[in-house]
């Protein structure tokens, strides 16, 4: 179990490739020590070293934003006796899913994240990358020895598992945009940073072979777009637009097949050999995917059973007296090695395979040479260059000021929305239907009973389709929130950023939306004919339409499902209207339902609405 004190802590070091600071393979604490001492051969002293390498973080982050993929800040991860636990129900004590895992991760390099299912591969990625926010975590977390900053984010790419893309949009234009919100840029519509973004897609469109299919929209189940393999690599690419220094992937390969997987992290591999220090967390690799790999890091439940050479990770399990047979996948023989599963199928040698306790792969590699050179390794690194680097957090994290992303996320929005064949339908065409089906239904002229009667319905039944509206837009929106949550993840822009650029987006279509049924509906039924009379009753219904927009918007972004969330959003507006005191009137309300009646914003509107058209007729 994890003994000790929380010391979360990352740094930040810049090591350019030519200064050869960091070598590829920095596996001993030997290397890493002669590396760091070319400076000091040279006459200077180890403060002026690092100095040297090390430029403020505001100095970093212009020069990255300026360079192209692998060629920016080098960044090496260290972590030792990293545990995190999770808390679970009535226990007191966490339940550690990681345990004293210890290691490093180094530019140039691609790291294999390995294991059977549930070791824990996907939250040592995360905790890696600073994703979790729950928990605790215990032990030391470096990055080029100095604590991890919020800022930090942007030099950090992770292409989750699941590819997040808006379907309507090209894979060009997803890129551009992503450019747009994640780099710094002089102005909303500056040519110079168009230039720039332009180049750098095409630089990354180029680099994992997207360029024929770049003008291809993404696609979804019900329309056709890119293919799967092209997806992964879509998806991938937007987290390569800021040319990061070390580049998460969880299981990328995933629903690929063999060939596309191939390619795919070839595409990967080509990313690491410019400077990035990847990890990618993988299932079941073919043996040419994982050959690959420079190195494994292979877990088993919360604790590293191995981290060293891939290609050397089956000679050091067959030296623990587990053949693999001839013909084996390296993978699925690692696997089933270290999650005591002996493979049936004709893999005889694994019949002699040692009967072994569930903790011995980990004691194993805990006394194992490797992971004595390991944890010197780790050590050496981090003090060769802990304290060097100004690792304060900055006030600005995000690239780009709040209006520029407001802008860009609207314009954005617009991008995406004009290929969507149900948006008109649902702002314009839809309202049109139900306006025209009301003035055939309620040409009712004067106040006779009958006319009176027709008028409050028309008035009411207004009131009942701006609130639910905006239903149909549940869906997309569900489906947007895991590409905001991701790019929100990501450090590109702020909730708030979001949530203001989808409001000014949707309220001129719901002004729109609104006059248009207004004009329609009033005239026809033969509403008060005035203006002061329409302008009020247009602005009820424009308020009921987007507190309809934005309940909509609330339970799409609590609910876990787009249907939970449907379910909200019809409940909710049904009880305001069922105790507005209009179906029921006040005295008939019972007592305990009686505070609904007071917090019904129909009940208020419809007192509005009423007033606005009967007040001096009797
Ligand atoms: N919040 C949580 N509360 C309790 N247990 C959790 C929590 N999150 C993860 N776990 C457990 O931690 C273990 C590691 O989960 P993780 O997703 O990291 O595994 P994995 O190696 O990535 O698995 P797979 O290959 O199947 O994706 C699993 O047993 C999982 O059930």
């Amino acid at each position: 179990m994890p003994t000790k004190e929380s010391t979360v802590s990352l740094n930040l070091d810049r090591s350019t490739e030519s200064g050869g600071h960091l070598a590829e393979e920095n596996d001993t604490a030997t290397d890493l020590k002669m590396a760091s001492e070319t400076d000091l051969e040279e006459g200077m002293t180890r403060n002026e070293s690092m100095r040297s390498r090390q430029p403020s973080m505001h100095h970093i982050k212009d020069e990255r934003m300026s360079t192209k993929v692998g060629q920016g800040v080098k960044f090496n991860i260290t972590f030792e006796d990293l545990s995190y636990g999770v808390y679970l129900p009535k226990q007191k004590e966490p339940k550690w899913l990681l345990k004293n895992v210890t290691g490093a991760i180094n530019p140039k390099q691609m790291t294999a994240l390995m294991g059977p299912s549930g070791a824990g591969k996907s939250t040592l990625l995360e905790v890696l990358a600073g994703r979790k926010q729950d928990g605790e975590i215990e032990g030391e977390l470096l990055f080029n020895g100095k604590e991890r900053t919020r800022a930090m984010k942007r030099w950090f790419g992770f292409v989750e598992q699941r590819d997040s893309l808006i379907a309507t949009m090209t894979v060009r234009e997803t890129l551009m945009y992503t450019a747009r919100l994640r780099i710094k840029a002089n102005g909303i519509w500056d040519k110079e940073d168009h230039a720039d973004q332009v180049e750098r897609v095409d630089e990354i469109l180029d680099m994992l072979g997207l360029t024929a299919c770049a003008d291809v929209v993404i696609g979804d189940e019900n329309n056709r777009g890119v293919s799967g393999g092209q997806a992964k690599r879509a998806n991938a690419a937007m987290e390569l637009i800021t040319s990061p220094s070390i580049l998460f992937l969880d299981e990328p390969t995933s629903g690929l097949d063999s060939a596309t997987s191939l390619d795919f992290i070839r595409c990967i591999k080509d990313i690491a050999a410019r400077g990035v220090s990847v990890i990618c967390t993988i299932h079941q690799p073919s043996e040419e995917v994982y050959g690959l790999f420079d190195r494994l890091l292979l877990l088993v439940a919360g604790e590293v059973v191995y981290l060293g050479k891939a290609n050397m990770a089956v000679s050091y399990f067959q030296d623990l007296g587990f053949k693999k047979a001839p013909g084996q996948n390296p993978a699925d023989f690692l696997v089933s090695v270290t999650s005591g599963h002996k493979p049936t199928d004709g893999a005889n040698e694994s019949k002699t395979w040692p009967d072994v306790d569930p903790n011995y792969f980990a004691q194993e590699y805990m006394n194992s040479q490797l992971a004595t050179d390991r944890k010197e390794s780790t050590l050496a690194h981090r003090s060769d260059i802990s304290g060097q680097v100004d690792t304060k957090d900055k006030k600005e994290l995000y690239a780009n000021g709040f209006v520029y992303n407001v802008v860009v996320l609207i314009e954005r929005n617009w991008c995406a929305s004009k290929r969507d064949k149900s948006f008109f339908f649902k702002r314009v065409f839809s309202i049109v239907i139900v306006a025209t089906a009301f003035m055939l239904a309620y040409l009712m002229p004067g106040f006779d009973d009958a006319a009176i009667r027709g008028k409050q319905s028309v008035l009411m039944l207004s009131m009942i389709i701006f609130l639910f509206t905006a239903n149909g837009q549940v869906d997309p929106t569900v489906e947007r929130r895991n590409y905001m949550a991701r790019e929100v993840n990501a450090g590109s822009y702020s909730v708030s950023a979001h949530f203001w650029s989808t409001v000014l987006f949707e309220v001129p279509w719901t002004f729109f939306k609104v006059l248009l049924y207004s004009l329609i509906v009033y005239f026809a039924v033969q509403l008060q004919y005035t203006f002061v009379n329409f302008i009020y009753y247009f602005l009820v219904l424009f308020i009921l339409a987007e507190i309809g927009l934005n309940l909509m918007w609330f339970f799409s972004f609590v609910a876990a499902t787009a249907t939970e969330a449907s379910m909200y959003i019809i409940t909710i507006p049904f009880l305001f209207i069922l105790y507005s005191g209009f179906f029921i009137q006040y005295p008939d309300i019972p007592v305990y339902w009686i505070w609904a009646y007071y917090i019904s914003h129909v009940n208020y509107s419809m007192a509005g609405l009423l007033l606005n058209e009967f007040k001096g007729k009797f």
